[in-house]
Protein backbone atom coordinates (compact mmCIF):
# COMPACT_ATOMS: atom_id res chain seq x y z
CA UNK A 1 0.00 0.00 0.00
CA UNK A 2 1.31 3.59 -0.74
CA UNK A 3 1.25 6.25 1.42
CA UNK A 4 0.26 9.41 -0.02
CA UNK A 5 2.01 12.37 2.05
CA UNK A 6 -0.28 15.16 2.42
CA UNK A 7 2.92 17.40 3.44
CA UNK A 8 4.10 17.01 -0.08
CA UNK A 9 1.21 18.42 -1.15
CA UNK A 10 0.56 21.23 1.13
CA UNK A 11 4.41 22.37 0.39
CA UNK A 12 4.12 22.24 -3.08
CA UNK A 13 0.74 25.00 -2.63
CA UNK A 14 2.99 26.78 0.36
CA UNK A 15 5.79 27.70 -2.23
CA UNK A 16 3.34 29.36 -4.76
CA UNK A 17 1.69 31.01 -1.81
CA UNK A 18 4.88 32.17 -0.83
CA UNK A 19 6.45 33.47 -4.05
CA UNK A 20 2.61 35.57 -4.31
CA UNK A 21 3.11 37.26 -0.74
CA UNK A 22 6.85 37.66 -1.60
CA UNK A 23 5.43 39.42 -4.43
CA UNK A 24 3.46 41.46 -2.68
CA UNK A 25 6.05 42.48 -0.64
CA UNK A 26 8.25 43.50 -3.24
CA UNK A 27 5.53 45.98 -4.26
CA UNK A 28 5.08 47.47 -0.84
CA UNK A 29 1.59 46.28 -0.74
CA UNK A 30 -0.40 45.02 1.87
CA UNK A 31 -0.84 41.90 2.72
CA UNK A 32 -3.08 39.56 3.44
CA UNK A 33 -4.61 38.97 7.22
CA UNK A 34 -6.25 36.06 8.30
CA UNK A 35 -8.09 36.52 11.84
CA UNK A 36 -8.75 32.65 13.74
CA UNK A 37 -11.51 32.99 16.60
CA UNK A 38 -11.49 30.54 19.09
CA UNK A 39 -13.99 29.38 22.00
CA UNK A 40 -12.54 26.95 24.76
CA UNK A 41 -9.59 25.09 24.80
CA UNK A 42 -10.90 21.68 22.39
CA UNK A 43 -7.85 19.46 21.44
CA UNK A 44 -9.21 20.05 17.78
CA UNK A 45 -9.36 23.16 17.98
CA UNK A 46 -6.20 24.33 18.59
CA UNK A 47 -4.14 21.53 16.38
CA UNK A 48 -5.56 23.26 13.47
CA UNK A 49 -4.69 26.82 14.95
CA UNK A 50 -1.33 25.40 15.37
CA UNK A 51 -0.76 23.90 12.30
CA UNK A 52 -2.78 27.21 10.24
CA UNK A 53 -0.46 29.63 12.28
CA UNK A 54 2.83 27.66 11.13
CA UNK A 55 1.67 27.83 7.30
CA UNK A 56 0.83 31.21 7.44
CA UNK A 57 4.37 31.94 9.13
CA UNK A 58 5.86 29.85 6.18
CA UNK A 59 4.13 32.15 3.98
CA UNK A 60 4.38 34.84 4.95
CA UNK A 61 1.22 36.42 5.75
CA UNK A 62 -0.62 38.55 8.53
CA UNK A 63 -2.41 36.43 11.12
CA UNK A 64 -4.52 37.23 14.19
CA UNK A 65 -5.64 34.72 16.65
CA UNK A 66 -8.31 35.93 19.27
CA UNK A 67 -9.57 33.34 21.70
CA UNK A 68 -12.58 33.84 24.39
CA UNK A 69 -13.77 31.74 27.06
CA UNK A 70 -15.81 28.62 26.74
CA UNK A 71 -18.57 30.46 28.87
CA UNK A 72 -18.40 33.99 26.92
CA UNK A 73 -21.61 35.71 27.12
CA UNK A 74 -23.24 35.81 23.78
CA UNK A 75 -23.54 39.61 23.09
CA UNK A 76 -19.65 39.92 23.70
CA UNK A 77 -18.78 37.25 21.55
CA UNK A 78 -20.71 39.04 18.68
CA UNK A 79 -19.40 42.48 19.37
CA UNK A 80 -16.01 41.15 19.22
CA UNK A 81 -16.66 39.35 15.92
CA UNK A 82 -18.84 42.46 13.97
CA UNK A 83 -15.88 44.49 14.93
CA UNK A 84 -13.57 41.88 12.97
CA UNK A 85 -16.31 41.44 10.18
CA UNK A 86 -16.51 44.67 9.76
CA UNK A 87 -12.46 45.67 9.61
CA UNK A 88 -11.58 46.51 6.40
CA UNK A 89 -7.53 45.45 7.04
CA UNK A 90 -8.86 41.57 7.65
CA UNK A 91 -9.44 39.40 4.31
CA UNK A 92 -10.21 36.47 5.96
CA UNK A 93 -11.91 34.68 9.07
CA UNK A 94 -11.34 31.05 10.37
CA UNK A 95 -13.77 30.38 13.56
CA UNK A 96 -13.46 27.24 14.82
CA UNK A 97 -16.22 24.57 15.39
CA UNK A 98 -18.33 23.66 16.45
CA UNK A 99 -18.53 27.14 18.57
CA UNK A 100 -20.41 26.53 22.27
CA UNK A 101 -24.54 25.99 21.76
CA UNK A 102 -25.01 29.46 23.58
CA UNK A 103 -23.50 31.20 20.89
CA UNK A 104 -25.94 30.18 18.25
CA UNK A 105 -24.20 28.78 15.20
CA UNK A 106 -26.93 30.05 13.01
CA UNK A 107 -26.05 33.71 13.79
CA UNK A 108 -22.54 33.02 12.87
CA UNK A 109 -23.22 31.39 9.46
CA UNK A 110 -25.95 34.41 8.57
CA UNK A 111 -23.40 37.39 9.78
CA UNK A 112 -20.39 36.07 8.72
CA UNK A 113 -19.06 38.35 5.42
CA UNK A 114 -19.02 35.58 2.41
CA UNK A 115 -16.01 37.93 1.32
CA UNK A 116 -14.11 36.66 4.44
CA UNK A 117 -16.09 33.52 4.51
CA UNK A 118 -12.75 31.67 3.60
CA UNK A 119 -14.53 27.98 5.39
CA UNK A 120 -17.61 28.60 3.74
CA UNK A 121 -20.03 28.47 6.46
CA UNK A 122 -22.24 30.85 5.38
CA UNK A 123 -25.76 30.14 3.30
CA UNK A 124 -23.82 31.57 0.19
CA UNK A 125 -20.66 29.66 0.23
CA UNK A 126 -22.76 26.67 0.50
CA UNK A 127 -24.80 27.43 -1.92
CA UNK A 128 -22.48 28.28 -4.51
CA UNK A 129 -20.90 24.84 -3.66
CA UNK A 130 -24.34 23.35 -4.58
CA UNK A 131 -24.53 24.85 -7.44
CA UNK A 132 -20.95 24.06 -8.90
CA UNK A 133 -19.93 27.69 -8.93
CA UNK A 134 -16.25 27.90 -8.78
CA UNK A 135 -16.26 31.60 -7.94
CA UNK A 136 -17.25 30.46 -4.07
CA UNK A 137 -14.85 29.60 -1.08
CA UNK A 138 -15.22 25.62 -0.42
CA UNK A 139 -14.29 24.10 3.23
CA UNK A 140 -11.40 23.88 3.46
CA UNK A 141 -10.83 20.20 4.53
CA UNK A 142 -13.23 18.38 1.81
CA UNK A 143 -11.39 20.97 -1.05
CA UNK A 144 -8.11 19.38 0.10
CA UNK A 145 -9.55 16.07 0.02
CA UNK A 146 -9.72 17.06 -3.92
CA UNK A 147 -6.45 18.68 -3.63
CA UNK A 148 -4.77 15.47 -2.52
CA UNK A 149 -6.55 13.31 -4.94
CA UNK A 150 -5.59 15.41 -7.37
CA UNK A 151 -1.71 15.64 -6.75
CA UNK A 152 -1.65 11.56 -6.18
CA UNK A 153 -2.69 11.57 -9.87
CA UNK A 154 -5.88 9.82 -8.80
CA UNK A 155 -8.48 9.95 -11.16
CA UNK A 156 -12.17 11.25 -10.12
CA UNK A 157 -14.25 11.22 -13.04
CA UNK A 158 -16.40 8.12 -13.14
CA UNK A 159 -15.12 6.88 -9.72
CA UNK A 160 -16.98 5.28 -7.24
CA UNK A 161 -16.70 7.16 -4.06
CA UNK A 162 -18.24 6.14 -0.93
CA UNK A 163 -18.16 9.03 2.09
CA UNK A 164 -18.48 7.99 5.67
CA UNK A 165 -19.76 10.63 7.67
CA UNK A 166 -22.29 13.45 6.67
CA UNK A 167 -21.20 16.42 8.70
CA UNK A 168 -21.28 20.28 7.20
CA UNK A 169 -17.95 21.03 7.29
CA UNK A 170 -16.93 17.26 5.50
CA UNK A 171 -18.76 15.22 4.23
CA UNK A 172 -21.73 16.86 3.01
CA UNK A 173 -19.86 19.75 1.51
CA UNK A 174 -17.51 16.53 -0.30
CA UNK A 175 -19.63 14.92 -1.95
CA UNK A 176 -21.06 18.11 -3.75
CA UNK A 177 -17.43 18.60 -4.80
CA UNK A 178 -17.13 14.86 -5.87
CA UNK A 179 -20.02 15.18 -8.08
CA UNK A 180 -18.35 18.36 -9.71
CA UNK A 181 -15.89 16.08 -10.50
CA UNK A 182 -17.99 13.89 -12.28
CA UNK A 183 -17.64 11.08 -9.72
CA UNK A 184 -20.86 8.91 -8.46
CA UNK A 185 -20.98 9.54 -4.75
CA UNK A 186 -22.45 7.51 -1.85
CA UNK A 187 -22.57 9.25 1.58
CA UNK A 188 -23.08 7.08 5.05
CA UNK A 189 -24.31 8.08 8.24
CA UNK A 190 -25.71 6.56 11.64
CA UNK A 191 -28.83 4.71 9.71
CA UNK A 192 -27.07 3.76 7.27
CA UNK A 193 -27.82 -0.16 6.78
CA UNK A 194 -24.67 -1.55 5.68
CA UNK A 195 -21.37 0.44 5.94
CA UNK A 196 -19.25 -1.99 5.59
CA UNK A 197 -20.68 -2.51 2.31
CA UNK A 198 -20.98 0.73 1.22
CA UNK A 199 -17.20 1.19 1.67
CA UNK A 200 -16.93 -2.15 -0.26
CA UNK A 201 -18.17 -0.84 -3.43
CA UNK A 202 -15.75 2.35 -3.59
CA UNK A 203 -12.95 2.81 -5.37
CA UNK A 204 -11.90 5.89 -3.67
CA UNK A 205 -13.14 5.62 0.29
CA UNK A 206 -13.30 8.74 2.68
CA UNK A 207 -13.37 8.22 6.34
CA UNK A 208 -14.82 11.16 7.84
CA UNK A 209 -16.74 9.36 10.86
CA UNK A 210 -14.99 11.16 13.54
CA UNK A 211 -14.62 7.40 15.28
CA UNK A 212 -11.02 6.76 15.89
CA UNK A 213 -9.40 3.84 13.68
CA UNK A 214 -12.91 2.88 12.99
CA UNK A 215 -12.34 1.41 9.32
CA UNK A 216 -10.74 -1.56 9.31
CA UNK A 217 -10.27 -3.98 5.86
CA UNK A 218 -14.21 -5.34 6.52
CA UNK A 219 -14.58 -1.35 4.71
CA UNK A 220 -12.11 -1.70 2.64
CA UNK A 221 -12.27 -2.69 -1.53
CA UNK A 222 -9.22 -4.81 -2.58
CA UNK A 223 -6.78 -1.70 -4.57
CA UNK A 224 -9.09 1.10 -3.18
CA UNK A 225 -8.02 4.78 -2.43
CA UNK A 226 -8.54 5.58 1.29
CA UNK A 227 -8.25 9.10 2.34
CA UNK A 228 -8.19 9.85 6.11
CA UNK A 229 -10.13 12.69 7.54
CA UNK A 230 -10.23 12.20 10.87
CA UNK A 231 -8.45 14.10 13.27
CA UNK A 232 -8.85 11.56 17.18
CA UNK A 233 -6.81 11.38 20.06
CA UNK A 234 -6.15 8.22 21.35
CA UNK A 235 -5.73 6.95 24.55
CA UNK A 236 -2.50 8.51 24.94
CA UNK A 237 -3.61 11.63 23.69
CA UNK A 238 -1.75 11.00 20.35
CA UNK A 239 -2.93 12.23 17.21
CA UNK A 240 -4.71 9.71 15.09
CA UNK A 241 -7.51 9.13 12.27
CA UNK A 242 -10.66 7.20 11.41
CA UNK A 243 -9.12 4.70 9.78
CA UNK A 244 -6.85 1.92 11.11
CA UNK A 245 -4.09 1.89 8.94
CA UNK A 246 -1.97 -1.52 10.03
CA UNK A 247 -5.32 -3.37 9.06
CA UNK A 248 -6.03 -2.04 5.83
CA UNK A 249 -2.13 -2.24 4.38
CA UNK A 250 -2.71 -5.57 2.65
CA UNK A 251 -6.00 -4.76 0.78
CA UNK A 252 -6.26 -0.74 0.46
CA UNK A 253 -4.04 0.63 -3.07
CA UNK A 254 -3.06 3.76 -1.00
CA UNK A 255 -3.94 5.92 1.93
CA UNK A 256 -3.18 9.01 3.84
CA UNK A 257 -2.03 9.05 7.30
CA UNK A 258 -2.61 10.65 10.09
CA UNK A 259 -0.64 13.65 10.87
CA UNK A 260 0.89 14.29 7.60
CA UNK A 261 -2.41 13.53 5.41
CA UNK A 262 -5.92 15.89 5.27
CA UNK A 263 -4.49 17.73 7.54
CA UNK A 264 -1.50 19.29 6.16
CA UNK A 265 -3.32 20.27 2.97
CA UNK A 266 -6.44 21.86 5.20
CA UNK A 267 -4.11 24.72 6.28
CA UNK A 268 -2.60 25.14 2.76
CA UNK A 269 -6.13 25.19 1.48
CA UNK A 270 -6.79 27.80 4.28
CA UNK A 271 -3.98 29.87 2.97
CA UNK A 272 -5.11 29.65 -0.72
CA UNK A 273 -8.76 30.87 -0.54
CA UNK A 274 -6.63 33.52 2.16
CA UNK A 275 -5.45 34.76 -1.19
CA UNK A 276 -8.12 34.56 -3.16
CA UNK A 277 -10.13 36.88 -1.09
CA UNK A 278 -7.04 39.03 -0.61
CA UNK A 279 -7.25 39.24 -4.46
CA UNK A 280 -10.69 39.70 -5.04
CA UNK A 281 -10.99 42.70 -2.56
CA UNK A 282 -7.98 44.43 -4.03
CA UNK A 283 -9.25 44.08 -7.66
N1 LIG B 1 -14.37 25.82 11.07
C1 LIG B 1 -13.64 24.73 11.26
N2 LIG B 1 -13.12 24.07 10.19
C2 LIG B 1 -12.32 22.99 10.36
O1 LIG B 1 -11.84 22.42 9.37
C3 LIG B 1 -12.03 22.52 11.71
C4 LIG B 1 -12.58 23.25 12.77
N3 LIG B 1 -13.39 24.31 12.52
N4 LIG B 1 -12.31 22.89 14.07
C5 LIG B 1 -11.32 21.89 14.36
C6 LIG B 1 -11.24 20.80 13.29
C7 LIG B 1 -9.92 20.07 13.34
N5 LIG B 1 -9.23 20.43 12.11
C8 LIG B 1 -7.87 20.23 11.84
C9 LIG B 1 -7.29 20.58 10.63
C10 LIG B 1 -5.92 20.46 10.40
C11 LIG B 1 -5.09 19.95 11.36
C12 LIG B 1 -3.64 19.84 11.09
O2 LIG B 1 -3.01 20.70 10.50
N6 LIG B 1 -3.02 18.73 11.49
C13 LIG B 1 -1.63 18.49 11.27
C14 LIG B 1 -0.88 18.36 12.59
C15 LIG B 1 -0.94 19.63 13.41
C16 LIG B 1 -0.20 19.46 14.72
O3 LIG B 1 1.03 19.64 14.68
O4 LIG B 1 -0.84 19.18 15.75
C17 LIG B 1 -1.53 17.19 10.47
O5 LIG B 1 -2.54 16.47 10.39
O6 LIG B 1 -0.46 16.95 9.92
C18 LIG B 1 -5.65 19.55 12.57
C19 LIG B 1 -7.02 19.69 12.81
C20 LIG B 1 -10.03 21.21 11.36
N7 LIG B 1 -11.21 21.44 11.96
Amino acid sequence: MKIISGKEVAEHITAELKNKAESLKKGNRRLPKLVIIRVGEKPDDLSYQKGAVKRMDMIGVIHEEVHFEENVPKEEFYKEFDEINNDESVDGILVLRPIPKHLDEDRLMNTINPKKDIDAISPVSLGKLMTGDKNGFAPCTAAGVIEILKYAGVKIRGKKVTIIGRSNVVGRPLALLFVSEDATVTVCHSFTADVKQAGKNAEILVASCGKAKLINSEYVAENAVVIDVGINFDENGKLCGDVDINDIEAVAAACTPVPGGVGAVTTSMLAKQLLLAYEAKEA
